[in-house]
């Protein structure tokens, strides 16, 4: 589903990645642990083709992402949803306007139903009329996620979405995304600046430092 190799990153004479390889399956699941710094948000930002290494090859389903036309490269972006660790809910927008708007940006009309139907499996049905500064962090992070979902996704990417709940929400936050994951065979990243956590089950856990990352 997707592969890293030999990914190098830097900024200026920063050097953030230095020689990150990978190899996800599909449908997996992946958490990748890192102090804040570490590189988190450069590395999938790299994953989801927002970013250019620059070194190494970044090969989606099956395609070297960076030696194909920027119109073949689109087309890998639309199979990729990124929810940034800052969540950009457009403000004057309602939640489901906020959610149709995904299926909008890839020239899919009418999406409604979609969106509706993206909001009741995340379960804030009920809440669509509202704007986003009328929802609570975990709702805000719900919606970020519909957005996501909505447009089928084989990879979805996330960067430290469990920064703003508490133990109990992020919690019920994993067994949503392994639900989700085994409902519609869909491959999931989260980053966590959270070193200590326990293993979780059916998760495959990565630790990023010093511009490397290994399995822990
Ligand atoms: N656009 C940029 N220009 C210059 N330096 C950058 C840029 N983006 C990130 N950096 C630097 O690269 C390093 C890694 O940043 P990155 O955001 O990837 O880390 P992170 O692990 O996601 O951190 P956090 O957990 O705090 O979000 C940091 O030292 C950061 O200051």
């Amino acid at each position: 589903m997707l592969r890293l190799k030999e990914i190098e990153a830097w900024y200026g004479d920063r050097i953030v990645l230095n020689g990150v390889s990978l190899s996800a399956d599909e449908g997996e699941l992946m958490r990748i642990r890192g102090r804040s710094g570490s590189g988190k948000s450069t590395l999938l930002r790299i994953m989801s083709l927002l970013q250019k290494p620059n070194v190494g090859e970044v090969e989606v389903l099956g395609k070297s992402a960076w030696s194909i036309s920027e119109g073949e490269r689109e087309e890998l972006r639309g199979k990729i949803s990124y929810i940034p660790q800052f969540l950009e809910l457009i403000e004057n927008l309602t939640v489901l306007e906020n959610v149709q708007l995904a299926l909008e940006v890839r020239g899919i009309e009418n999406g409604e139903d979609r969106a509706r139907e993206a909001l009741e499996v995340l379960g804030i049905r009920g809440f669509e009329e509202r704007l986003p500064r009328e929802l609570s962090g975990g709702q805000r992070q719900r919606v970020a996620i519909a957005r996501a979902l909505v447009s089928s996704p084989k990879i979805l990417i996330a960067d430290e979405p469990t920064s703003f709940l508490d133990d109990i929400a992020s919690s019920s936050f994993y067994r949503l995304l392994e639900e989700l994951s085994s409902s519609f065979k869909m491959g999931i990243i989260v980053s966590t600046t959270e070193l200590n956590l326990p293993k979780r089950s059916g998760w495959r856990e990565m630790i990023l430092e010093k511009g490397s990352l290994r399995e822990l």
